[in-house]
């Protein structure tokens, strides 16, 4: 039996189509990406193509090395001279090569966005531009959505001649894009628009490419911007071998500049372009895709599609609603627990899928507490993400200022303009005195070698002293938002507005609950304290690198994935659809995010969870969710509504609600939960005591100077030669006796 024998009739006449432009558009787990891959399979094999000729282009590296696996699976010998990449590092290969017709110097840099913004900031000084009113984030972010569309500064500012802003904003971007070649740097956008214009301009390399790239494939091609699209056809145009697969009710990067049209472009700019269409779903159970039918379908602007399957009907849709978004969290880890233990699933067959980033924290400290090995995918851990150490190091400065690291890390956020020199000089002064770094800022007017630059260092100084005198006599929360509103943090991040940023805003949000959560939850709650609770979860980083991980990301990174048993939380009202569709005027934005529930649903093969919380924390306050409205769309018949399972003691309700704060390490340590509910057993007993010299397996060699029963787990505190004290849980602590 051959590997197209595996294909049904319409994905073998796409797959067998391989000349000319073919146009596949098709539902969810349909099998387009598989045709992709049999269709490179079948071009070697059956064609005779050379590996060399064919290119692959996805959007996410993530999608592009599942990719490279299929693909290599299937063809074997030769699969790695095949062009399997993303959009982006195509184009840094090409420009890598060619850039100096453009006269940039083929070594060109590519800037990140904090380049972009200290080059945005120059500019605007330089052009005496009033940043109040430009903002130089939302400048960034017009330029970015005048390179989607190929505009560069002339058309821009030929495009809003007599309009007094877009002229302005023209001159910034000539300005911006001349220091940027200055600097033989290049953005991401201009990653893409450099390597369209190298192609237009130098027909030679366009064929050189054009001879070597002869069948093009495009996976998630709904996704395409104006200028990926004009890359792709230049490519096309002169063997027209480019088959472009997508799926019109998956498109969720508007934002990005993604264009519909293209699309309905495809037809006109390759005429007589071949068109297959996938109706029958191979990855979902009936269940499933009834429902994600019955929630897709109330977007007005779409293809109407008929995906079937013949997949089992499979279990109901589980939909639960919880108090809290604490108790969701530990039912979704529980249950995944329950499922792994009974064999039913592999902590890799497992997905939590939430709307943004910040929402990972819950469950992450869940997973954690639980010894289960997770990941998260296009995303850092919480507690690794820069704006939750960046606070963190504050609070650990405030609570005690030898830790020289946390120090350094936030001497210049925001930025204080004290300079390398000066650290270097007052690192060697504490190092001459033996005295932490913090100390010998404290007395940096007597440093000799500083001169006059101690005065940068003082204010500094200053803001940690008030912050200490002040941490004496207010909660850890107030504190904490003191220092978001002294240094800037938040104010700047506002005014940059870009997804990034927003990105940003919502993970201090989630610190801010968290420590709310941590005041109400403790019955004496102190900074220390709330440090040493977090050193709990954070130091920890995921345990060991076991592909049998559960996987944790946003709705967006899980586009074109799919996993056997799929949990899909938060879903209320103003987090999915997000607070901003929810309030926006514009209905083709909610529309968006339903096309982003659809994906959520379609990620699932054989179970599907979805579950919300009727009060969440945001920003430390509680706010009051209605489910969301996409659950409403789903008929009753296809869910299975059960009743989360509720605290063996019956609580009067001001405990109920304290419970309702407590992560999970205090829940347990409350006589209101039973223990037995937790599979993780605590380390039997210990074989070392304190003052035990022990090895762990980051931190290295250090003596235990206290072991405490967590109730769960026992809690072993150790100060480590080269670290410092760390609090840990022995259970996964595994430190050894030495
Ligand atoms: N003819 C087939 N026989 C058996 N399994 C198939 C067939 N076609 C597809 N599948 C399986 O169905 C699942 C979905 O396929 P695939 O990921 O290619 O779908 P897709 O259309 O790309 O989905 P998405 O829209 O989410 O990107 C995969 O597990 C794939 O192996
Ligand atoms: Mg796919």
């Amino acid at each position: 039996m051959s590997i197209y024998d595996t294909l049904n009739e319409q994905q073998k006449d796409a797959v067998l189509h391989t000349e000319g432009p073919v146009l596949i558009l098709a539902g969810a787990g349909s099998g387009k990406t598989r045709v992709l891959t049999h269709r490179i399979a079948y071009l070697i094999e059956e064609k005779g193509v050379n590996p060399w000729n064919i290119m692959a282009i996805t959007f996410t590296n993530k999608a592009a090395g599942e990719m490279r696996e299929r693909v290599d699976k299937l063809v074997g010998f030769g699969s790695e001279s095949i062009w399997v990449s993303t959009f982006h590092s195509s184009c840094v290969r090409i420009l890598r090569r060619y850039i100096d017709r453009l006269g940039y110097d083929t070594n060109f840099v590519i800037y990140d966005a904090d380049d972009q913004k200290s080059v945005m900031k120059d500019v605007c000084k330089r052009l005496c531009v009033d940043t109040k009113t430009y903002k130089e984030k939302a400048l960034l972010s017009a330029i970015s959505r005048a390179k989607d569309e190929l505009i560069g500064p002339e058309q821009f500012e030929l495009d809003h001649r007599g309009d007094m802003n877009g002229e302005r904003i023209a001159t910034i971007y000539k300005e911006y894009q001349k220091v940027l070649k200055h600097n033989n740097a290049v953005d991401f956008d201009d990653l893409i628009c450099l390597t369209v214009e190298l192609f237009k301009n130098n027909p030679d390399v366009l064929e050189s490419y054009q001879d070597r790239l002869r069948y093009i494939m495009v996976d998630e091609y709904q996704d395409t911007n104006t200028a990926q699209f004009m890359l792709v056809s230049l490519l096309a145009s002169k063997y027209k071998n480019l088959c472009v697969v997508g799926d019109d009710d998956q498109s969720i990067y508007k934002f990005r500049g993604a264009n519909i049209a293209n699309i309905l472009n495809f037809e006109h700019v390759f005429p007589g372009a071949y068109t297959v269409k996938l109706e029958q779903n191979y990855r979902s159970t009936k269940n499933i895709l009834k429902v994600a039918n019955s929630v897709i379908k109330n977007n007005q602007s779409r293809k109407e599609k008929s995906l079937w399957t013949n997949n089992p009907e499979g279990e109901p849709i589980k939909l639960r609603q919880f108090t809290t978004g604490y108790e969701e969290a530990d039912y979704v880890v529980r249950n995944i627990e329950k499922r792994v233990s009974t064999g039913e699933f592999h902590y890799k067959d497992c997905a939590i899928l939430y709307r943004t980033n910040a929402q990972s924290r819950m469950f992450e400290e869940k997973l954690l507490m639980a010894s289960i090995p997770y990941r998260i995918i296009g995303g850092v851990n919480f507690y690794a993400r820069k704006e939750i150490k960046d606070l963190l190091a504050y609070l650990k400065t405030v609570d005690n200022a030898r830790d020289d690291l946390a120090v350094r890390r936030i001497i210049n956020v925001p930025k204080r303009g004290i300079g390398a020199t000066t650290l270097t000089r007052v690192q060697e002064y504490a190092g001459e005195h033996g005295i932490s770094f913090y100390e010998a800022l404290k007395g940096a007017s007597g440093i000799p070698s500083l001169g006059r630059s101690y005065m940068k260092v003082e204010p500094f100084v200053n803001f940690i002293q008030v912050l200490k005198s002040k941490a004496e006599h207010v909660s850890v929360k107030e504190l904490l938002e003191e220092i978001i509103e002294e240094t800037g943090y938040m104010r700047e991040l506002r005014a940059e507005a870009t997804d990034e940023a927003l990105s940003r805003l919502e993970n201090i949000d989630e610190l801010i609950s968290k420590v709310a959560a941590y005041e109400e939850s403790t019955e004496n709650p102190t900074l220390s304290g709330f440090l040493a609770d977090v050193a709990l979860v954070a130091d920890i980083d995921s345990m060991d690198d076991s592909d049998d991980h559960v996987t944790l990301m946003t709705l967006h990174s899980a586009k074109g994935l799919e996993f056997p048993n799929v949990y899909m939380a938060g879903m209320e009202d103003g987090v999915f659809p997000s607070y901003m569709t929810v309030s926006s005027e514009d209905p083709t934005d909610l529309e968006e995010e339903r096309r982003l529930c659809y994906v959520g649903i379609t990620r699932a093969m054989r179970q599907l969870t979805m579950t919300c919380a009727r009060q969440r924390m945001a920003r430390g306050e509680i706010q009051y969710n209605r489910m969301s409205r996409f659950i409403k769309e789903i008929p009753e018949e296809y869910l299975s509504i059960g009743q989360p399972a509720k605290p063996k003691t019956e609580l009067n309700q001001p405990t109920k609600r304290k419970l309702a704060f407590q992560d999970a390490k205090n829940a347990f340590k409350s006589k209101a939960l039973d223990p037995k509910q937790f599979k993780v057993e605590k380390a039997g007993s210990l074989d070392y005591g304190v003052g035990d010299t022990v090895k762990h397996i980051k931190f290295g060699v250090g003596i235990v100077e206290s072991i405490t029963d967590g109730g769960r787990d026992f809690e072993v505190t150790v100060n480590f030669d080269k670290c410092g004290v760390k609090k840990m849980f022995a259970g996964f602590a595994k430190l050894k006796k030495i």
